[in-house]
């Protein structure tokens, strides 16, 4: 199956309300859209999201490297030799992890859709519900309980919170939402990076005094200070869960031989497509961690093929796929269909299930 062509283009979505986390505010979500055309007629999509504080990557960037790097590799690639074009794409460049998993998608949306099957049952088909919690932005303690509970209204069960803006409020606003949510209600907890070892220990110790009964807290430390992830994950009995961490199957295997870590959590946008988020999920297989299938504040189409690489196998067992119901509108026609906190998978739809891409504006290059 030979790639002829690849469109490039350009989304951006508005918000229900403003997304706030430790590294970054955004007011509305932008994507950058891959269509890549077969000799035989198929269409493949992927979507990159520009998250320039995790992944480094820029709309501009994205692009550049889509046509200056991937596009003169990918034009006649047959697919059929996917080991072989993988293993030369991820060797011809680092970095552009968004760019490439764009790429990688795209691909395996093709590679499904010539055996006329959903890309879950390629991947392993282990079953179409994929279940998501829903983050709550940082904000002062009042919005966040607010928030929380227009959350639960609409039917979520699994509230993961954004801390770290201001870490002095980090523990009021974790105590204002267990109280008003009760204690049936799943609360993780999310510092992207913003808290000292010594600091989060005792935030996370504090947590734990309180019996705030919290899942797990998400990448407290820099991403790069592994030994202060290990310490953490070593003095709180609390489970640590890396992202922004790891990117990489080495990053993984870092993290999981020195102990820095509980769970990792794996985003295509990270791992640079399904190709090594594979790999990253074998090796904490091996080792008998549990991993998370994440997100970033991305459109429908790379959220859905998160959601077919987390259903296609057993041992993901939470996903943060909570994206799509950020957006205010979405102009993705097909993909999982989200309702609350379920993303179901077409058994039928071939593929990504992806039907066309609305108000997208195609580069000339
Ligand atoms: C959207 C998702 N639930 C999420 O919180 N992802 C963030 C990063 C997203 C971004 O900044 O676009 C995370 O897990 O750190
Ligand atoms: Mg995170």
């Amino acid at each position: 199956m030979k790639i002829v062509d690849i469109l490039i283009g350009k989304i951006k979505i508005p918000l229900k309300r403003p997304f706030k986390t430790a590294l970054r505010t955004v007011y509305f979500a932008e994507d950058i859209i891959v269509k890549l055309l077969t000799r035989s007629g198929l269409v493949g999509y992927g979507s990159a999201a520009p998250t320039l504080a995790i992944t480094g990557e820029s709309s501009d960037s994205i692009i550049s490297c889509l046509v200056n790097n991937l596009k003169p590799k990918i034009i006649g690639a047959d697919l059929s030799n996917l080991e072989k074009v993988m293993n030369d794409l991820h060797s011809s460049f680092v970095n552009n992890t968004s760019a490439l998993a764009a790429v990688d998608m795209a691909f395996y949306d093709l590679l499904a859709q010539s055996l006329n099957l959903p890309l879950y049952k390629y991947l392993g088909g282990y079953h179409n519900l994929v279940f998501t919690d829903l983050t709550i932005s940082a904000n002062s303690p009042e919005v966040m309980v607010a928030d929380s509970l227009i959350a639960l209204d609409e039917g979520f069960q699994d509230l993961k919170l954004k801390l770290g803006l201001n870490p002095s409020l980090d523990f009021v606003r974790v105590q204002a939402v267990r109280t008003a949510v009760g204690n049936k209600v799943k609360i993780s907890l999310d510092a992207n990076q913003a808290w000292g070892a010594k600091e989060a220990v005792r935030i996370i110790r504090r947590f734990e005094k309180l019996n705030l009964n919290i899942e797990f807290v998400e990448q407290p430390v820099k991403a790069k200070k592994l030994s202060d992830l290990r310490y953490v994950t070593q003095n709180v009995e609390t489970d640590i869960l890396a992202d922004e961490s790891v990117f990489s199957p080495y990053d993984a295997l870092q993290l999981i031989h020195h102990k820095a870590c509980d769970l990792l959590n794996i985003k295509l946008a990270k791992a640079g497509g399904i190709f090594n988020a594979t790999k990253i999920l074998n090796i904490a297989e091996a080792a008998g961690v549990e991993c998370i299938v994440g997100c970033m504040l991305e459109s429908q189409i790379s959220v859905t093929a998160a959601a077919h690489f987390a259903a296609a196998k057993k041992s993901i067992v939470r996903c943060d796929l909570d994206s799509p119901s950020l957006l205010a509108e979405n102009p993705i026609v097909g993909g999982a269909v989200v309702e609350a906190n379920t993303l179901t998978l077409s058994e039928t739809d071939a593929g990504l299930g992806i039907k066309e891409v609305l108000n997208v504006e195609y580069l000339k290059f």
